[in-house]
């Protein structure tokens, strides 16, 4: 084999900078007021003319990954956090139009949320406990002169007791399941979704696509979990013009009635075994046929 041997695609920056801002009502260490926090995991990616880092191991051009983590923690002081979406185009702009040699950028982020502890029916001032709920993701992406935005959700489990069936399928010598008009449905939904442009309420959108997604699936009527996740990406897109594409991945944590029959009990749809692995693996993007 001949040729030169060259640098392929490449691009670098600090994974998960966890980023805990305490929003003071006064300064002051113990100052009594009332307090909110926002608790981030930042992974920043720049992408560029990193040549002769690679080859020569000239740093003039590395913006080192300590410096990257530091713009981030110096940006939460000086902007705020804010919605992640809105940290990240700040960020992009601070990298990618600050440093010429900087052509584009990949900065992601999850958000996770804490909940007021409540003290005799009150939300506590500054204590909180992590709310066992979704984790909330986004990454901006730049390339050229395009900012994409994509934001999302992962780690958010449902289920639900009845309203699902799965039948109709292919029998052949090795199907063994049986057909069924009425199982549990449980899932942990992975969603992300692009919007168009980037001038967007984040906060609000997100509330309201995740309360769709949890209210589609909850009144679906489903004949398959495919069927389902078709439905959550089409309710999205049909009421936010906002999001131009939605992908889901969906486990099907499969529940399966437990026989009772040994121990001389009946089991009418009322216990069943909650199975980790394998697990069914539904995953698709749905979007507006015109879409790019
Ligand atoms: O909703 C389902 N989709 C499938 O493709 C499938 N396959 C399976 O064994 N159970 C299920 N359930």
């Amino acid at each position: 084999m001949t040729g030169r041997i060259v640098l392929g695609a490449n691009q670098y920056g600090k994974a998960e900078c966890r980023v805990v801002k305490v929003t003071r009502a006064s300064t002051g260490s113990t100052d009594g007021g009332r307090h909110a926090i926002e608790d981030l995991n930042v992974t920043t990616q720049l992408r560029g003319d990193f040549e002769a880092c690679h080859t020569a191991g000239d740093n003039s051009r590395v913006v080192a990954t300590d410096t990257q983590k530091n713009t981030v923690y110096a940006f939460a002081r000086e902007h705020g956090v804010g919605t992640p979406e809105d940290l990240l185009l700040r960020l992009t702009d601070h990298f990618v139009d600050g440093f010429e040699w900087v052509t584009g950028s990949e900065l992601s982020a999850e958000l996770f949320a804490w909940e007021r502890i409540a003290v005799d029916g009150q939300g506590h001032d500054h204590s909180f406990v992590r709310s066992g709920r979704e984790t909330r993701t986004t990454v901006v992406t730049r390339a050229g002169d395009e900012t994409t935005v994509v934001s999302g959700l992962r780690d958010c489990t449902v289920l639900k007791s009845t309203g699902s069936e799965f039948h109709g399928f292919p029998r052949d010598r090795y199907t063994t399941l049986q057909e069924t008009t009425d199982r549990i449905m449980a899932t942990s939904v992975t969603a992300t979704w692009r919007y168009t442009g980037t001038d967007h309420d984040y906060d609000a959108l997100y509330a309201g696509i995740r309360d769709l997604l949890l209210s589609t699936f909850a009144t679906v009527h489903s004949l398959a979990l495919q069927q389902t996740v078709f439905e959550m990406g089409k309710a999205v897109l049909e009421r936010y013009d906002e999001v131009a594409e939605v992908s889901l991945s969906c486990p099907n944590k499969h529940h399966f009635l437990v026989d009772l029959e040994p121990f001389g009990l009946d089991n009418p749809g009322e216990v069943f075994f909650a199975a980790d692995r394998p697990y069914g693996l539904i995953q698709a993007t749905v979007l507006r046929e015109a879409t790019p």
